[in-house]
């Protein structure tokens, strides 16, 4: 079996300045050491206006935190009022770029169709997606978490080859677990991880299926991630609110010390 390292990542949303995330990014790379990161990859994701800080911050002080965006355009340039490119991102050098977060999905009305096209706009352009996926309350109380989210998948990734797709990372975030600090418990997040590893190796093969990385997200913070970190096809966590503290992202990043 592929071991996969844990990718820890900051989602910050529409939170902290470009000037705050300098100051921000400057704490964690002041308490982070080499071996967090030997274990942990680390990455934030802040606001498209404070991508250029944090850019001149890690190249100039050499850090080894990553970075990336909330959201890319499906289309390569023109007439997009609003919208930022994947050759944008990469120009910025970023690493990362999340894809259909349910935010984008709910008050965007972001359809799969939409997050397939961005998916392959980010390979496009060298970024690797974070494409999220999960479902909402009425969909689990019915029991339909699984098909759902495996739905969401199968439209992410249409027409995406291999190559591409051993390198993407999927998010599996209950939206009915995200911000309401009711975290899904360790078994719900395995269940639909799990699932979701089951059907990258039927999509493409169980080689790649091993390959790629599952994060959980939704209420994550330093005192339930070990025990959902312990979950054999969850790979890392994609963190909303405790990501703004930068002592609480720190110990989620050393959750094996939780
Ligand atoms: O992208 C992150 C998720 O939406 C989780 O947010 P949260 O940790 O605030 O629940």
């Amino acid at each position: 079996m592929t071991t996969r390292t844990p990718l820890m990542a900051g989602n910050w949303k529409m939170n902290l300045n470009h000037l705050e995330a300098i100051a921000h990014v400057q704490k964690l790379a002041f308490a982070l050491a080499d071996k967090d990161y030997d274990a942990v990859e680390v990455a934030v994701l802040p606001p498209f206006t404070d991508l250029r800080s944090v850019q001149t911050l890690v190249d100039g002080d050499k850090l080894k935190i990553k970075y990336g965006a909330q959201d890319i355009s499906a289309h390569e340039s023109g007439a997009y009022t609003g919208e930022i490119s994947g050759a944008m991102l990469a120009k910025l050098k970023c690493t990362y770029v999340a894809v259909g977060h349910s935010e984008r999905r709910q008050y965007h009305n972001e359809s799969d169709e939409l997050c397939n096209a961005k998916v392959k706009a980010a390979y496009q352009n060298g970024l690797t997606p974070i494409l999220c996926v999960g479902e909402g309350l009425d969909v689990r109380k019915a029991g339909n978490q699984v098909a759902h989210t495996l739905a969401q998948l199968d439209g992410g990734l249409k027409d995406v080859p291999a190559e591409q797709a051993e390198s993407i990372v999927i998010a599996y975030e209950p939206v009915w677990a995200i911000g309401t600090g009711e975290v899904a418990t360790p078994e719900d997040a395995q269940e639909v991880c799990g699932a979701i590893r089951g059907r990258l190796a039927e999509l493409y093969s169980q080689e790649l299926a091993d390959k790629v990385r599952i994060q959980y997200g939704g209420s994550v913070k330093s005192g339930n991630v070990a025990a959902i970190m312990a979950q054999p096809d969850v790979d890392g966590a994609l963190v909303g609110g405790a990501a703004l503290d930068s002592d609480e992202f720190v110990k989620i990043v050393r959750f094996r010390d939780q």
